[in-house]
């Protein structure tokens, strides 16, 4: 009974946000015959093992209408709300205190107006109020500062008038109220902010506002002057944002036009075709073949395949598809008569000896560690150098994380395992025991493959030089340091959920670190993963940290690859003690 009042009422709430789009919900799959609780309904998410709806997240969808909270709160669980970026209008509701058990709210980038109810100070669990770039006015009330959990108050970008003075900023580590109408005397305690999240409120001083509070109020001026003042300000403010917007559109544009430039050959080309079809000086179709049999011997398998007896001849003329072709080379996958998938890397253009890459190979097949795929088969000439791994069919990292379209999520935890996987493979190449580490070189999420089992696989290990010769080309890249960097960067690509291929992530996160957002980094699925209990955020931002060392600008102030893996191991371990003692 009490399960389809919620369902009911949840589709009605959807119904009010999207007057104009009467199919939303059906296409969302909110039916009052399906349950909520077993994933067709797009948004939602569940308190793990129970029919009790955490979270709603109805971003991005061009929801036009408004929120009816006695609707929304009927879930007694409910304790994530985000309807960020649409364009919802009316006022927030005071029945939002009917949310009892709200710990996040997200309404940023809407229309809604009105003053804020001062029922939210109820909300006696909220942590996060993000409320940016709407029309909100009136005062914020004092209450609200004195939940005692409230750790996010962003309010930037909305009309709020009067002062803030009564505001308790102790418990707060976020705020923004900039670009208000805020007035008079900062509250104490303000200048633990920076200065850019109050500034855009002409009438507020004080610390750490460059504005004094304490010469005596200036005689009023005419009204008109202030008016027309304000009308300067806010043509001078125009105009450098249609400069800076101006400025953006040629970057984009500019970034686009390298990365298509940069990268035609990652298309991946389904048609089948023979992968060394082109004769070229020093190796073609004809001498390969005259030489087959020498060559044949000089297979070398490392880890057989079960049922194939694994020769270079076959490898050469089974039908091959071109999955990429990058930094060390192109890559194909082949079929061979047994039925086998493998893929073939044809490694280009690189100055190691055929002796040291034989060496490198045969140390690799030594050392084995759950977290590196292992080489199935080598083939090494003056000519040519050939290695061989087994075909993943769930792929790379890159596209778990940027082009999966079915939907299914990628949780929080399972998140942390790959990292928790990556980071103790890479320590594992650091520190190999037998005889002489390995640096990765070209460690990013495309090399990091999934197993059968979901487990991450580093693939490639050992194919770029890790000697520090300078003589060697590109050997500058290839310390550990370097590694680890790259290791900080797969990490923001799985805390962001964006992708760094033709986007400066690191520079994005450093910028929106430095504001003081540090939660709105995070992707936007993980807040939705109804197993990331209250505990997984701070974990998430330990791990940001983590990650933020393994980019500092000095290599030498970069933790090694062990410590990263002893610290995400560490908090791996919380986690799960974390998830077992919830579903106590
Ligand atoms: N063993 C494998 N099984 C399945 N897919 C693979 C395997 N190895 C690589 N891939 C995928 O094939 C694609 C092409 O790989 P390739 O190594 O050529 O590209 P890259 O990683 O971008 O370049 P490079 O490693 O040379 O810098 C990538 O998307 C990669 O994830």
């Amino acid at each position: 009974e009490e399960e389809e009042v919620i369902r009911l009422s949840l589709i009605s709430f959807l119904q009010k946000l999207s007057p104009g789009d009467p199919k939303l919900a059906g296409e969302l799959g909110w039916t009052a015959a399906s349950d909520p609780c077993l994933g067709s309904w797009r948004g939602v998410s569940c308190v793990k093992g129970t029919q009790s709806v955490r979270s709603i997240v109805l971003d991005s969808l061009r929801l036009n209408g408004s929120i009816d909270a006695e609707l929304l709160c009927r879930p007694s669980l409910l304790a994530v709300v985000s309807l960020r970026d649409n364009f919802l209008a009316g006022n927030l509701p005071p029945a939002i205190a009917q949310c009892s058990r709200l710990t996040q709210l997200y309404l940023s980038n809407n229309h809604l107006s009105g003053s804020l109810p001062s029922s939210l100070s109820q909300l006696h669990s909220l942590k996060r109020l993000v409320i940016s770039g709407n029309s909100f006015s009136g005062e914020l009330p004092p209450e609200l500062s004195t939940i005692p959990g409230l750790v996010t108050f962003l309010a930037d970008r909305n009309n709020f008038t009067g002062p803030i003075s009564d505001f308790d900023l102790a418990n707060l580590q976020q705020l923004n109220v900039s670009f208000n109408q805020l007035a008079g005397p900062l509250p104490e305690n303000s200048g633990k902010f920076d200065q850019s999240n109050f500034a855009g409120n002409p009438g507020l001083c004080g610390d750490p506002l460059p504005e004094k509070c304490t010469p005596p109020p200036a005689k009023p001026k005419p009204k008109k002057l202030s008016l027309r003042k304000a009308i300067m300000v806010s043509a001078y403010v125009l105009l450098g944002l249609t400069f800076v917007l101006f400025l953006l559109c040629k970057v984009v544009r500019k970034q686009k036009k390298n990365s298509t430039d940069s990268l035609p050959s990652h298309k991946i080309d389904d048609k089948m075709q023979f992968w060394i079809p082109r004769p070229t000086k020093d190796f073609s179709i004809s001498s390969a073949t005259k030489s087959a049999s020498v060559m044949s011997n000089s297979l070398v398998v490392l880890n057989p395949v079960r049922g194939e007896d694994l020769r270079l001849e076959e490898l050469l003329r089974a039908p091959a598809q071109q999955l990429g072709r990058g930094r060390f080379g192109s890559l194909y996958k082949v079929e061979t008569s047994g039925g086998a998938e493998l893929v073939v890397k044809r490694i280009k253009d690189w100055s190691v000896t055929k002796e040291d890459f034989e060496r490198k190979m045969e140390k690799m097949s030594r050392e084995r560690h759950p977290n590196i795929l292992p080489v199935t088969a080598f083939y090494c000439s003056n000519q040519e150098k050939l290695v061989v791994y087994q075909y993943q069919k769930n792929g790379s990292l890159f596209t778990l994380l940027h082009e999966n379209r079915d939907g299914q999520s990628f949780t929080w935890a399972s998140r942390l395992n790959v990292m928790a996987g990556v980071s103790s493979g890479v320590a594992f190449l650091h520190q190999s025991p037998a005889g002489g580490a390995v640096t990765h070189g070209n460690l990013k999420s495309s090399n990091i493959l999934l197993s059968d089992s979901m487990t991450p696989l580093i693939s490639e290990c050992g194919l770029t030089s890790h000697n520090s010769s300078p003589s060697v080309a590109g050997a500058g890249d290839q310390s550990p340091p370097t590694d680890v960097r790259a290791l900080g960067i797969i990490f923001l690509e799985l805390l962001t959920g964006k992708s760094s291929r033709g986007f400066d992530l690191v520079q994005w996160v450093n910028s929106v670190v430095r504001e003081e957002w540090t939660v709105e980094v995070f992707d936007r699925a993980l807040l939705a993963d109804s197993e990331a209990d209250d505990g997984s955020e701070g974990r998430m931002v330990r791990l940001l940290k983590v990650a933020l060392r393994c980019i500092d600008l000095s290599p030498a102030a970069r933790p090694t690859a062990a410590q990263v893996a002893a610290m995400v191991e560490e908090l791996r371990e919380e986690e799960e003690r974390s998830v077992a003692f919830a579903g106590a």
